[in-house]
């Protein structure tokens, strides 16, 4: 005998009748199957004093009994039906005997029925048949059977495909299931909660903190010159780039896709990039192609996709991705993706290792924001919901990338490897960050917040409550012995490939792994920490052509961040 079963509070919502009614078409179409499955319904009462309550009660109870009567025998009864409670433990053990359960909601927010049947499931590997309706089917429809719970005819026909299905269908559906349900957890959900919420918080700081103060140039420049190693990191885009028109003008002329290095840097860079007591990395969102497009021939160090790749240009490509990095997503994305960059005139769609960016720069502005929020209205309904995962918008894009995946939150890594690559004694006592960063990544501007500059009227501009890292960044009295640490395992080049989690190897002991061992990093991030000492006034963090920022200072264009680095090459 199979046992099927239903768990639901006695509420309309339910669509208890419609489901009885499909076991009763579904016993009238498969008089093989009469005698050989029983439908158990758990109907926890609800509501029993208002009058449409107690009506559903008596026409459950009469369907109940019509059915009943209809394909019982003297052995056995095709419907138990309950109207109580069961205590967790004994409801579990049924979950875990069952072989079928149906869930046939006409709408339910969630339905934690679904989720429990799953969980219980990993001996028996039983089918679950789901209202589309539910909240549930967005995570659980791949491996279950979806149903319209309206569709007498359609319900009935899943459960005999859910009764007659091959253990290894069973299987391969339960397993889908099974790795959500285990790998979405309420803590996981908690903790994305509370990031989200943290986000919140930093916005509205980014929404309500005063204009900061343009770059105080005369003073950046003394205290560079006056500094014995300086560490300069400049965003790409918008920052070191040629300036383009913007303005969402309707026009169809041709331009290249991607920005290329501003006209006027080259000889400032070099200089820069020349003077031994200065370390410049490009830390950028763009692909490690576009990077080495533009700036192969000076000595510095690249980072891109965020920082989830590094390497410095006179070598290897490496890795500093988390362990873990879920890009699972991707493809479910890519056709939203399409979607609007087909429906967006002069839109584009950039499939990153380590992120989805649709960018509507060049498109009609007022239609590409249109766009772009209902790009944000169909992503958070569907292939997302589940996914751990960020929805970064910027002023004309939309990103979607891993948790956890930003400039702030790589800057470690680098430093460490730079720090250790370079086998760097003296310590970093001059920073200058610069970027026309989205959001998200400006959390690069914080780390490296030391103490507030002396400077009173600076310090009246600072957001207030700004969440910070450490207050002062200072080296210990003794800096370790960095020329005798480890030699870097990591020699290979970043290809563009869709799912990076496939090709994480960690392969240490061939000493081909590209990813460095988490000890080694930890090893990498605490020298960085300890070449570190920077004074607040010797800190500049610089947003460009942005009002609303996290930085101490502003600059108006990439033209202004060209004008600023050319005195910093001359030392004027
Ligand atoms: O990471 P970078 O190379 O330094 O560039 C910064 C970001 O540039 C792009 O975003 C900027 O342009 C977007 C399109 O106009 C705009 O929506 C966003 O607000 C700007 O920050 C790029 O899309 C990002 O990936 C870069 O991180």
């Amino acid at each position: 005998m199979l046992v099927m079963l239903g768990v639901d509070r006695l509420d309309m919502i339910k669509g208890i009748p419609q489901k009885i009614l499909a076991f009763e078409k579904f016993l009238e179409e498969n008089p093989n199957w009469r005698d050989k499955v029983v439908l158990l319904q758990i109907a926890v009462p609800t509501r029993t004093d208002v009058p449409e309550y107690q009506k559903l009660t008596s026409q459950v109870h009469e369907i109940v009994g019509r059915i009943n009567g209809r394909f019982g025998s003297l052995t056995a009864v095709p419907i138990h039906h309950l109207d109580r409670s069961l205590d967790f433990h004994a409801l579990c053990a049924l979950y875990a005997v069952t072989d079928v359960a149906l869930v046939t909601s006409l709408r339910d927010g969630m339905n934690l029925v679904s989720y429990e049947f799953v969980a219980c499931q990993e001996a028996k590997k039983g089918v679950l048949i789901l209202s589309e309706f539910a909240g549930a089917a967005q995570s659980l429809g791949a491996g279950a059977i979806l149903v319209n719970p309206w569709n007498i005819t359609e319900v009935a026909a899943s459960i005999a495909q859910a009764l007659n299905m091959s253990a290894e269908e069973r299987e391969k559906r339960h397993q889908h299931n099974f790795h959500h349900v285990t790998k979405h957890t309420a803590q996981e959900w908690a903790e994305m909660f509370v990031s989200e919420l943290n986000d919140t918080v930093v916005e509205a700081q980014l929404r309500t903190s005063k204009e900061p103060p343009e770059l105080p140039q005369n003073d950046a420049v003394e205290r560079y010159l006056r500094s014995g190693n300086r560490l300069l990191i400049l965003g790409f885009n918008s920052t070191l780039t040629e300036p383009v028109d913007t303005s969402g003008n309707r026009s169809d002329q041709i331009r290249e896709k991607n920005p290329n290095l501003h006209p006027e840097l080259k000889e400032h860079l070099t200089a820069l990039c020349n003077d031994k007591k200065t370390t410049i990395v490009v830390l950028s969102g763009s692909k490690s192609e576009v990077l080495d497009k533009n700036f192969a021939e000076y000595d510095m160090w690249l980072a891109a996709e965020n920082g989830m790749f590094l390497h410095h240009t006179k070598g290897d490509w490496m890795t500093t991705m988390p362990e873990h990095l879920n890009m699972e997503w991707v493809d479910s994305l890519k056709h939203v993706f399409e979607y609007f960059t087909e429906r967006t005139p002069r839109s584009e769609f950039e499939i990153r290792t380590t992120s989805l960016v649709w960018n509507y720069k060049y498109a009609d502005v007022e239609f590409g924001r249109l766009q772009a929020r209902d790009m944000l209205q169909h992503l958070w309904t569907g292939p997302i919901s589940n996914a751990s995962v960020d929805v970064v918008q910027g002023s004309r894009s939309v990103e979607v990338r891993p948790v956890g995946v930003t400039k702030g939150a790589a800057i470690d890594r680098i430093l460490g490897e730079i720090v250790h690559n370079k086998s760097m004694t003296t310590p970093i006592d001059y920073v200058l960050c610069v970027g026309h960063f989205l959001g998200k990544d400006e959390d690069v501007y914080t780390f490296f917040e030391p103490e507030l500059p002396s400077d009173a009227n600076m310090a009246k501009c600072k957001p207030i409550d700004a969440p910070k890292l450490p207050t002062e960044k200072k080296a210990p009295s003794k800096l370790p012995a960095t020329k005798s640490g480890p030699k870097s395992s990591q020699t290979k080049t970043p290809k563009p490939s869709p799912a990076p989690d496939k090709r994480t190897v960690n392969n240490h002991s061939s000493g081909s792994s590209w990813r460095a061992s988490p000890e080694k990093v930890k090893e990498k991030e605490k020298m960085a920490w300890s070449v570190l000492d920077l004074k607040g006034d010797n800190y500049f963090s610089c947003a460009v052509g942005r009002k609303r920022t996290s930085a101490r200072y502003l600059l108006g264009s990439s033209d202004d961040v060209v004008s600023f680095l050319s005195r910093l090459a001359k030392g004027t």
